[in-house]
């Protein structure tokens, strides 16, 4: 049986937005990004929030609205990189559903981030040596609270064109969804 919420969760660039798409899809199930959700609701981008009210008042309304959206039901989310790691929000998650660590090397996450075009204000002015370093540091800081997830997934896939299937496959089989 299909899990009521699916939550994703792991460091940025894991891939929780791409992966969670793709896995709502599959399980036809609506999908819910959070950052996403708060840009809507907030009618401001994440990198707006971050200047106009610093670290801790985005956090604030992440939590708000992670409130909100994992009271809906028969849902794939995924978090924002850092929901996992602020207030009480771990132990949260992990009462609404079933919460999944998206695990990688820093290697890979710093390849994935210098990929898309979202716009992730803790990596903005940094140069990408300064990127790799702080990837590496913060992911031990942050890594007790993904570890706190019920499942772990390793999303380190190298240069695979398949990366997205397998991903949601190996989710897949770890929630013991057939
Ligand atoms: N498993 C994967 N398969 C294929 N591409 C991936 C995968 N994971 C990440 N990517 C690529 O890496 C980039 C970053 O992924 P994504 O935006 O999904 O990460 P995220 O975990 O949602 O990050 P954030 O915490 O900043 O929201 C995307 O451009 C995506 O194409
Ligand atoms: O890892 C983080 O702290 C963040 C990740 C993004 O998903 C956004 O929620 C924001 O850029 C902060
Ligand atoms: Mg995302």
């Amino acid at each position: 049986m299909t899990p009521s919420r699916i939550i994703l969760m792991g460091y940025m660039g894991s891939g929780k937005t791409t992966v969670g798409r793709a896995l709502a899809k599959d399980l036809n199930m609506p999908f819910y990004d959070l950052d996403w959700y708060i840009e809507s609701r907030m009618r401001k981008t994440v990198k707006q929030i971050f200047d106009e009210r610093g670290e801790d008042g985005f956090r604030v309304i992440e939590r708000n609205m992670l409130h909100e959206v994992a009271e809906f039901e028969n849902i794939v989310v995924s978090c924002g990189g850092g929901t996992p790691c602020f207030f009480d929000n771990i132990d949260y998650l992990n009462q609404q559903g079933e919460t999944v660590y998206l695990k990688c090397t820093p290697e890979v996450l710093h390849k994935h981030l210098s990929m898309g075009k979202t716009v992730r204000p803790l990596l903005l002015n940094k140069t990408p040596e300064q990127v790799k370093t702080y990837i590496e540091e913060q992911l031990q800081v942050r890594e007790p609270f993904y570890s706190k997830a019920k499942h772990t997934v390793d999303v380190t896939l190298m240069d695979n064109y398949e990366k997205i299937k397998i991903s949601v496959a190996k989710l897949k089989e770890t929630l013991g969804i057939a």
